[in-house]
């Protein structure tokens, strides 16, 4: 059925990706609704509990993807007020309902406006009252709670974050797309303050791109700037891997990798941090094929790294990635002598809109799957 949607959806010639990825989500609309206030007890002028309340609560590690799946009708409701009665008076307030957000998270209303930034871990921002409790002002009938539809927009660093080991040309190839020099940006969510780089098109459009430092083998586990880098990595829209064509050794004590070895640790890198990173569109670029026998290289790799499923055998246990990253563009560059950029900053473009087109059509799908299951005829 899921096949039938997708092919009624996606009209014919139209490229349905031939992969799908489950959606890296960096907005979520829900709509929050506090408690019911209880009723109160007019005999005895006894009054209602107040409804609960719902809250955002800002939460280090938690993605919006994790908030869309523990609410899958995408409402929140807090529970009611309890009514007063003989033997309580008043009546008890109803619990609260406490949503665990991303840091770094814009609560927008349904006019756009913005009423709440939640930047630091720890923040709480509350999004629906609880109703008043009844009592003698309102004819012991207690009210509902505040109702409405919010949008959690999760900000980001940039549409693409450039990502490698250090030394593969990550600050020369920024430069080299970006002619300003590339900016260094400030967040107030964020500790690190990636290079920021702007690609300019000649329709105007800007399209922006962070080099994300400090990843090196083993980050997952925090090694090296290791988590900071990484939880940075969400927040962007598509990944530009990078790697030297003639691989890397980060010093005498660490294992030299050759250029398909670096793709499969920066893969286990992203997977052994959170797997769903990996659902990202990515590109990777094949840095410095301008040094003598890079081409001839490049040329010997090009369909291990088409393949990389292939290749897995002979990978050391270590680096080893159980998930692969399945990337859209392999682009042969030199950042130095800016050859092939073009073609880089045309491809992010092209990932970029596929991504925005495909994040348009692929909830429909899912909607249309869903109440295919629900009212649909039934396969047995
Ligand atoms: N031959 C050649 N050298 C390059 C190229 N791109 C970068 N380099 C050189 O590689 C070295 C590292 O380049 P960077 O741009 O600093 O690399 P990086 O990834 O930003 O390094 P970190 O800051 O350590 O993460 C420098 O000496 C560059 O000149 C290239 O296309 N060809």
């Amino acid at each position: 059925m899921v096949f039938l949607t997708r092919k009624l959806l996606f009209p014919a010639g139209k490229s349905v990706r031939k992969h799908l990825r489950s959606h890296f989500l960096d907005s979520l609309r829900l709509t929050v609704t506090g408690g019911h206030g209880g009723s109160g007890f007019p005999k005895i002028g006894g009054v209602g509990g107040q409804g609960g309340c719902v809250y955002f609560v800002a939460k280090e590690g938690c993605s919006l993807k994790r908030v869309s799946k523990d609410y899958s009708t995408k409402r929140v409701k807090a529970a009611p007020g309890e009514d007063s009665s003989k033997i309580r008076l008043l009546g008890r307030r109803g619990k609260d309902e406490q949503v665990t957000v991303p840091v770094g998270i814009t609560v927008i209303d349904d006019t756009g406006r913005t009423i709440g930034e939640l930047n630091e871990d720890g923040k709480t921002f509350k999004a629906a009252g609880g109703g008043p409790g009844g009592c003698s002002g309102n004819s012991f009938i207690g009210q509902p709670g505040q109702s409405r539809t919010l949008t959690l927009d999760l900000k980001l660093i940039a549409d693409a974050g450039l990502v490698g080991f250090p030394n593969a040309g990550k600050s020369t190839f920024l430069k080299a797309i970006s002619k300003a020099s590339p900016k260094i940006a400030s967040y107030p969510f964020t500790t690190i303050k990636p290079q920021l780089g702007i690609v300019d098109y000649t329709d105007f459009r800007q399209i922006s791109v962070a080099d994300l430092p400090g990843l090196i083998e083993g980050a997952h586990a925090n090694i090296g700037m290791g988590h900071k880098f990484l939880k940075h990595v969400e927040r962007t829209r598509i990944l530009i891997l990078i790697v030297d064509i003639f691989g890397f050794q980060l010093s005498p004590q660490h294992m030299r990798r050759n250029c398909l070895e670096n793709v499969y640790a920066l893969n286990r890198e992203l997977e052994l941090y959170d797997s769903t990173l990996l659902d990202k569109p990515s590109i990777l670029l094949v840095n410095k094929t301008d040094l003598d026998g890079a081409t001839q290289e490049f040329d010997r790799i090009k369909s291990q790294l088409h393949r990389l499923e292939q290749g897995l055998e002979g990978c050391p246990e270590e680096i080893r990635p159980e998930k692969l990253i399945e990337f859209e563009r392999i682009l042969p560059i030199s950042a130095r002598e800016r050859i092939g950029i073009e073609k880089v900053t045309s491809a992010i473009r092209e990932v970029l809109d596929e991504a925005a087109e495909e994040n348009l059509k692929e909830p429909d799908v899912e909607i249309l799957a869903r109440k295919n299951r629900e009212f649909g005829p039934k396969v047995v």
